[in-house]
């Protein structure tokens, strides 16, 4: 499986508020540039703490864009995937609605019935792992779905277990020309932090976009 993580940051390197609010850093021909890279994919992917912040669809918007993957003999829509080891996915969850297919990946420890409900709104529930996702071990059930190139779009923590995970193939950055700061704001890789053997990036491409700036790199 191809993993491309892909996230805007603020000149700070942050990902949102302290509050976790949904902040717009990408700009206009950044959020195009998102949309296109949803559309090429088999899947987007975020962690729980994103669905709980933000409410994304991690939907193509561009109808050209569908009607290209419909051409490809594709699915309208590239699938859905919450890492979400306790099942807190809202069953309302827009991500849950019936745009596009959607995978929860879980821990064998949740609340009893959480997979029940998720499975009853037309989520595939993968349980892999005992108290947090087993990112290997869900990755491979998400390939035998026939995900072969995956997206992730954040946030801090689950980037930085993909990284620790070594799962990560390329690196997308849109650095926004402002400042959020806050010591509790979200960067783009939280968890628990490397104290040494950092993972080492090679830069692929440097090129401004928009007001800022997009940063490509093979992990
Ligand atoms: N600017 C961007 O590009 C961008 C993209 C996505 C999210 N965000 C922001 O990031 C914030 C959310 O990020 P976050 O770090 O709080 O949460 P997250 O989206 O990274 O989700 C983390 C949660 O996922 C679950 N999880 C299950 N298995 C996991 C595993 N193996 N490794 C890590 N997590 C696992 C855990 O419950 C964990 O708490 C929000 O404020 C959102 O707006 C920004
Ligand atoms: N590329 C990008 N630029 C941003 O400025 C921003 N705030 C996000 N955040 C990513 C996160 O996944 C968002 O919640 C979805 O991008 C919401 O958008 P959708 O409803 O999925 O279209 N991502």
């Amino acid at each position: 499986m191809h993993v491309v993580v892909n996230a805007a940051m603020s000149a700070d390197g942050k990902l949102s508020t302290r509050r976790r609010e949904q902040v717009d850093i990408s700009g206009a021909d950044d959020f195009r540039r998102v949309d296109e890279l949803r559309a090429s994919v088999d899947a987007v992917m975020v962690g729980v703490g994103t669905v709980l912040a933000d409410d994304p669809s991690l939907t193509v918007d561009d109808p050209e864009l569908v009607a290209e993957r419909e051409a490809r003999g594709e699915s309208p829509q590239p699938a859905r995937v919450v890492a979400d080891s306790h099942a807190r996915t809202p069953p309302d969850a827009t991500l849950l609605d019936d745009a596009a297919e959607t995978f929860v990946l879980c821990a064998e420890e949740e609340p009893p019935g959480h997979h029940e409900t998720l499975e009853d709104v037309g989520a595939t529930v993968v349980v892999a792992g005992e108290n947090r996702v087993a990112l290997p071990e869900a990755f491979e059930e998400l390939q035998a779905h026939g995900v072969e190139d995956l997206m992730v779009e954040g946030g801090g923590e689950l980037i930085f277990s993909l990284f620790a995970a070594d799962l990560v193939d390329d690196l997308s950055v849109y650095v926004a020309p402002k400042i959020i700061g806050g010591r509790e704001a979200p960067t783009l890789a939280d968890g628990d932090g490397f104290v040494g053997d950092f993972p080492e990036l090679e830069v692929a491409a440097v090129e401004r976009l928009g007001d800022g700036v997009l940063l490509e790199y093979e992990c």
